[in-house]
């Protein structure tokens, strides 16, 4: 499945050692002022590259809008975004041609598909990712007049959950050719009362499937999330007076439909499963061999999930908002 959403469809396409990666947007309303630069802020946000702390490839990533937008508007026609790729290095994957990284996704596309790129993870590589950072830059400007704003961070690493003690996980793991993984969270403010759609539509389940579709996220809580199951009743429900909620253990979502209050979404990260760590794997025969992975890889996924979280999030209530417009005759400009 390379689309995603029922109002505000993107396609992604590309891989990650590919001529390029884009996005086509169908369903995003006309008249919404857009240009590249409001964009490939939430690229760079997104790029590798930027740290020792980070894969070491270097792409500027810079987005071409090829249609759907005239005089600085949307025409309400498909819009194409690309980013074309510029530091491949597909001769590092070589060895990776018959061989399975344990814990990507080698294996199982092998078994799918019968054959895969197996150059960087073709388009099982988080690279495929800038594409929804793209379309979910478009979602965002299409937000902005409602003041609906959304903002991600790394809440822990490998246990740790101040800055420097986070940091230091990430480069201890650095040096021994291992990973790690950890918690984002991300917080969706503004948002109106009443978008979702149960029972089979509930927001929840919608975020849940946004999030879970990117790579190395292993799990997903709203508000209280699996806590929930070790609270009370009285300690769970959110009080309302006349002024609204008192709390917000909910994480902003009852019944499928947002509440009106903060949207909080919490994701567990795995580590980065390409690591120099010698391991047991087999090759497309089946024979035992050993692996080391080589190429430039990130040796902690969840602050690169940051901006691609935030740009879910923007992607599944744009399409919400746009689905709410049809029951409640507003329109989304
Ligand atoms: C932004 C981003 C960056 C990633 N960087 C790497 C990486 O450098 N090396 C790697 O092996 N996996 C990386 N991954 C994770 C793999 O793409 C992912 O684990 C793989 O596709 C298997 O999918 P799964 O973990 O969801 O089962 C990254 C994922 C994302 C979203
Ligand atoms: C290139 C990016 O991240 C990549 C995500 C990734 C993976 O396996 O997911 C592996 C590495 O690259 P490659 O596909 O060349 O092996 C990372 O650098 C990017 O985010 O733009």
């Amino acid at each position: 499945m390379n689309t995603f959403g029922r109002n505000f469809r993107c396609t992604t396409f590309g891989e990650s050692h590919g001529l390029a990666v884009g996005v086509v947007i169908d369903g995003c309303p006309p008249g919404v002022p857009l240009a590249e630069a409001d964009i490939q802020p939430y690229l760079d946000r997104r790029r590798p590259g930027k740290s020792p702390l980070e894969s070491a490839r270097m792409e500027p990533d810079r987005v071409e809008i090829l249609s759907g937008v005239f005089e600085g508007r949307t025409t309400g026609a498909p819009i194409a975004l690309l980013v074309r790729n510029q530091d491949v290095r597909s001769e590092d994957y070589d060895t990776l041609r018959d061989l399975f990284r344990p814990g990507h996704a080698d294996y199982t596309w092998q078994a799918k598909y019968g054959l895969r790129d197996h150059r960087g993870g073709g388009r099982s590589s988080g690279r495929e990712t800038l594409a929804r950072v793209a379309a979910g830059a478009v979602a965002l400007r299409c937000l902005a007049p409602y003041g609906i704003s959304i903002r991600g961070r790394v809440i822990e690493i490998h246990g740790a959950t101040e800055p420097e003690a986070m940091e230091a996980e990430i480069r201890a793991a650095l040096k021994a050719g291992d990973s790690v993984g950890g918690i984002v969270e991300v917080i969706a403010s503004g948002c109106p009362a009443g978008l979702g759609d149960p029972v089979f539509g509930k927001l929840d389940a919608a975020i849940a499937g946004a999030m879970m579709g990117i790579g190395a996220v292993k799990g997903v809580e709203i508000g209280e999330g699996f806590g929930a199951a070790r609270l009370l009743g009285s300690e769970m429900n959110d009080p309302i007076d006349a002024d609204g909620f008192l709390s917000n253990h909910a994480g902003g979502i009852l019944g499928g439909i947002s509440t009106g209050e903060d949207i909080v979404v919490r994701l567990a990260v795995k580590p980065t499963p390409s690591i120099r760590k010698i391991q047991r794997t087999v090759d497309t025969t089946g024979r035992e061999r050993e692996i080391s992975v080589g190429g430039r890889h990130d040796p902690c996924i969840a602050p690169r999930i940051v901006p691609v979280a935030e740009c879910m999030m923007a992607l599944v209530i744009i399409d919400a908002m746009l689905e709410q417009a049809k029951y409640r005759g507003w329109e989304v400009r």
